[in-house]
């Protein structure tokens, strides 16, 4: 079986994700974010980059609905994200932080829960649903975890769950937020390889990270934000020194290790699979 997304129905060639001026603000007067405008269309591995506070979450909290826009808009294939997340067209990891790991549930039916909106009314797993289960727990190297409650987790096997939930979802649109914080060099390695496979396959994926030597290594375009964007584009194109001093205030003004090695350009291709 492949992770491949078994969404049938009509191509688009529409912005896959299309932020358009977002400005998010919290209760309290927090800026999460300020004037934020991009679109992805074709499938990529996305970085997205800035410093604590920059906005990162707050825009994969935007994307998925969870926060609303103070202005601008949020379009996923040309609809609300409202219709995407009905649609199961976005999957979203989150911060290992904001779980609640004391809630009495299994690796097992954490992954399950990424089935959910393709089961019936009832919410009860088909053949093949379990199977898909069971294929992203493997593929993510957590098979023999499946029983365990996931308090009992390493934040590296926590990360690897989440990812697998994820992928048991099937979604066109995937984002991650800071999936290597935490994990040893084995999984970021393996976790790189997933997204890549993901990426062969038809994905988009942002990814939020501040391992921002190993950007160019397996990043197809980078977003860097500081509140504001500071630049969006292919890595070898944005990925600049001045860049990197805009989104950092000036905290970092040499390429990281690694830049001299750029990552593999994403095909151009279709994103927006979906019945309409
Ligand atoms: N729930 C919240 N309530 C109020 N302010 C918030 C909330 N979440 C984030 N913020 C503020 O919004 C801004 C952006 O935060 P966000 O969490 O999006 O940054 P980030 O780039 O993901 O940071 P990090 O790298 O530390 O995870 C920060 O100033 C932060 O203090």
């Amino acid at each position: 079986m492949s992770v491949i997304n078994d969404n049938t129905g009509r191509h688009s060639l529409a912005p896959a994700v299309s932020v358009a001026d977002l400005s998010v603000s919290y209760r309290g007067g927090n800026i999460g974010l300020s004037d934020v405008s991009f679109e992805l269309s074709k499938p990529t591995i996305c970085g997205l980059i800035g410093m604590n506070g920059a906005g990162k979450s707050t825009l994969f909290r935007a994307i998925m609905g969870f926060v609303s826009p103070a202005s601008g808009k949020v379009d996923v294939c040309h609809h609300p994200v409202r219709w995407a997340q009905k649609q199961n067209i976005i999957a979203y990891v989150p911060q290992t932080e904001e779980v609640d790991w004391t809630f009495p549930v299994s690796v097992h039916d954490v992954v399950m829960m990424g089935r959910q909106g393709r089961m019936g009314f009832l919410r009860i797993p088909s053949e093949k649903d379990k199977e898909i289960v069971s294929y992203s727990l493997k593929r993510v190297g957590m098979e023999a975890f499946a029983d365990r409650q996931i308090g009992e987790l390493s934040g590296g096997q926590r990360k690897r769950v989440f990812l697998a939930r994820a992928l048991a979802q099937q979604s066109r649109i995937m984002l991650l937020d800071e999936p290597f914080t935490g994990v040893d060099i084995k999984t970021e390695h393996a976790i790189i390889d997933i997204l890549r496979e993901l990426r062969e396959a038809g994905h988009i994926i942002i990814v939020s990270t501040h391992n921002l030597a190993s950007v160019p290594g397996y990043c197809d375009e980078v977003m860097m934000i500081n509140v504001t964007l500071i630049a969006s584009g292919p890595v070898s194109e944005v990925y600049t020194p001045d860049n990197l001093g805009k989104t950092f205030g000036g905290a970092i003004n040499q390429l990281p290790v690694g830049l001299a090695s750029p990552g593999v350009q994403g095909d151009a291709g279709k994103v927006c699979h979906h019945a309409e």
